[in-house]
């Protein structure tokens, strides 16, 4: 079998503590981030809406114009602070995400840039399920009064390493999306997100051990911090589950980095030992993954 993950990484996710000014966002998001790399991780993750509050009313305040790409300066702050950190701390960045506006359509998004070490755009992903739900007495949310979702699922290729999915956080609860991404070989999968206390407590570790359990990969998931004076309660917790479900390493509420060495070997111990990998039965049902999919390398 060829190798999914070319040679061994160390994954950092930062619970970040973010607040309502965005300069101060991404200076503290740098300080983070570099304190990872510093720490020898190969790929950094920041979490969802990194650059500002979480919740429709912000969005439009806080959007930054990704398109015709790249954006000046002036466009996008947060697409430049993150081009340029990746280059100063020589890692892969996901950066989370941030509220987009796309002036063309005149449409927001919910959008995760990747970069390279050299600080050149890998990918960019648009939230593809946008987070509309309706718990009462508990949650009401509707990302969908101001924002679009994206139309593509995004896989990543960082050459030394292989390939790996990002995709926003409620995106997680469609196994679609991770189902796709790992039979197209990603060892990873990635998700800034921002659960609640609500959905939180119910659902977030499981769904990162069931996206791990379902396609044998590892995944992350990386919240910011909690904040208790915020409108919106983020879950924290932000976790790394092995491509056997285990939780490998997971945070409390509070602002840190959570670090995990992931390697070629656990992937192939796990589908040597369960081969779910080998024994699918596509003659009973189609592999999806070789029909109609919008995606981008
Ligand atoms: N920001 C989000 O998409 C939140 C998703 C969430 O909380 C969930 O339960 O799903």
């Amino acid at each position: 079998m060829a190798k999914l993950l070319k040679k061994p990484l160390k994954l950092a996710l930062v619970q970040l503590s973010t607040g309502a000014d965005k300069t101060a966002n991404l200076s503290h998001a740098r300080s983070k981030v570099l304190e990872a790399a510093s720490k020898g991780a190969n790929l950094v993750v920041l979490p969802e809406c990194f650059n500002s509050p979480y919740g429709t009313k912000y969005f439009p305040k806080y959007a930054e114009t990704l398109l015709p790409s790249p954006p000046t300066k002036e466009q996008s702050p947060s697409f430049h602070a993150l081009s340029d950190l990746a280059r100063e701390a020589k890692t892969y960045l996901v950066g989370g995400s941030i509220p987009e506006y796309w002036e063309e359509t005149k449409k927001y998004y919910n959008t995760s840039l990747t970069f390279d070490p050299e600080g050149k755009l890998l990918a960019t992903h648009r939230k593809v399920h946008l987070f509309d739900i309706d718990i009462p007495g508990k949650i009401t949310f509707r990302e969908s009064e101001v924002l679009s979702p994206g139309n593509k699922l995004t896989i990543v290729d960082l050459p030394e390493y292989g390939k790996i999915a990002v995709a926003i956080c409620y995106d997680v609860r469609f196994p679609e999306l991770a189902m796709i991404a790992a039979r197209k070989g990603a060892f990873l999968l990635l998700y800034p997100g921002a659960f609640n206390l609500t959905t939180g407590a119910l659902h977030w570790e499981l769904q990162a051990r069931a996206r791990a359990m379902d396609n044998q990969v590892y995944v992350g998931l990386c919240s910011p911090a909690r904040d208790m004076e915020a409108d919106y309660n983020a879950w924290g917790h932000s976790t790394i589950v092995d491509p056997n479900a285990g939780v490998m390493a997971q945070l409390d509420e509070k602002e840190d980095i959570v670090y995990a060495d992931l390697n070629n070997e656990k992937i192939e111990e796990t589908r040597k030992g369960i081969p779910i990998y080998t024994q699918r039965r596509f003659e009973v049902y189609p592999d999806v993954s070789e029909g109609k999919v919008r995606y981008e390398e």
